[in-house]
């Protein structure tokens, strides 16, 4: 008989308001065991409101939270946040200043000595911390001290780790290198996580799925490839990429741009769409005496357009046109330097199979 696991975190119409204002708004999601999702979102969405219920130091108007299986919250039943064998991380994770680092991350075991020592050691090792057993946290970098708070967190093994924004206390250039050994270690403990962040970027590397929110709802859920590369509507898009915007009115199931006819079906005769572009998605070409590049199935007719201007971004440059067709402004991005002087022609192609076509969204 095949039986399949219960998620290790079901959450299901979870609200939550202060005063007047709902700022968790019917949110539901689950993480299975081993799985890593990120609670990615603006600030101020809700994000740490609804790790804080899950956790158990607020309190949820309505809704259900269950772990393994077995309710551990509704509006009558509430195991204390000890009784529920979560682990927390956030971002001032204060480790014990007066106590050693081996000290620091056998603070939440039971057992035997020998066995708490044990996996003590077992959890340095993971975090490349052997041999700092000895050291008060006030020895150790910022990036080592997030190591133990890890070590401190993962030692009692609990059944699901809620990490809020754990990273974004730390120097730029050490977060890459430990967001990788965090995702390891959590990897190899086999945790259930909920991670919440504001920054895309960490979502996408850390994530088996990403759960996107915006004003106290989930408005995406899926693998970062899929919230991605389609997104639920244009804000989704926008949060991941600076994004290019064209508007047009769709007829009969075609919409004209600047390059060329659209097909928009879905969208009501007349009705005005959005036809989102990230800038890496524009392909740049140079202008020969007046002439572009032949029109291509993938990139469509070309566009005329004149150089606004033109940025280095260290891995990009970034380039603004003026579109000759009816005055609208959008950024191509290629990859090291191209920086065409303002006022220069060049032609514009964009790849069709990476716009998305939204119904039009009201202008602020
Ligand atoms: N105890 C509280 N009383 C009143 N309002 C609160 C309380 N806690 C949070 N809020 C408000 O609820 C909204 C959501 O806060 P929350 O901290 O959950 O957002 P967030 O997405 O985690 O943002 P950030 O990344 O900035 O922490 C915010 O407007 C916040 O001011």
């Amino acid at each position: 008989m095949v039986t399949s696991l219960p998620p290790r975190l079901e959450i299901r119409d979870i609200v939550k308001s202060f005063g007047a204002r709902r700022v968790v708004d019917d949110v539901s999601l689950s993480v299975m065991p081993g799985q890593v999702t990120c609670l990615l979102g603006p600030s101020g969405c809700g994000k740490s409101t609804t790790l804080r219920i899950i956790a158990g130091v607020e309190m949820q108007d309505s809704g259900t939270i269950h772990l393994d299986g077995r309710l551990v919250c509704d509006t009558v039943t509430r195991v204390p946040p000890e009784g529920r064998g979560i682990g927390l991380m956030f971002q001032d994770f204060a480790l014990f200043p007066h106590l050693t680092v081996a000290r620091n991350v056998a603070f939440g075991l039971t057992g035997d000595r020998a066995a708490r020592a044990r996996r003590v050691d077992e959890l340095l090792e993971k975090v490349n911390l052997s041999g700092y057993g000895d050291k008060h946290p006030h020895q150790l970098s910022g990036g080592e001290q997030q190591r133990v708070a890890l070590a401190r967190a993962l030692a009692p093994r609990p059944r699901l780790m809620l990490m809020d924004e754990p990273f974004s206390g730390l120097d730029n250039r050490l977060r890459d290198g430990i967001r990788d050994t965090t995702l390891a270690v959590l990897k190899e403990e086999g945790a259930a996580v909920l991670l919440v962040t504001h920054e895309p970027d960490e979502a996408m590397r850390m994530a088996d799925e990403i759960a996107l929110m915006r004003d106290g709802r989930i408005v995406q859920q899926g693998s970062p490839y899929n919230v991605y590369t389609r997104p639920a509507d244009r804000a989704a898009a926008a949060f991941f990429s600076d994004v290019n915007v064209i508007r047009g009115v769709s007829r009969g199931a075609l919409t004209l741009t600047p390059f060329g006819e659209f097909l928009t079906p879905g969208h009501a005769d007349g009705g005005e769409v959005e036809i989102v572009i990230r800038p890496q998605h524009l392909k740049i070409d140079f202008d020969r005496a007046g002439r572009g590049p032949h029109p291509t199935p993938m990139d469509g007719t070309p566009a005329r357009g004149t150089v606004q201007r033109a940025r280095f971004m260290g891995r990009e440059s970034l380039v603004e046109f003026v579109m000759d067709y009816d005055g609208s402004t959008l950024t191509a991005a290629v990859p090291g330097v191209f920086l065409p002087k303002p006022g220069t022609a060049l032609w514009l192609m964009i790849r069709r199979d990476r716009c998305f076509v939204f119904p039009a969204h009201r202008r602020a």
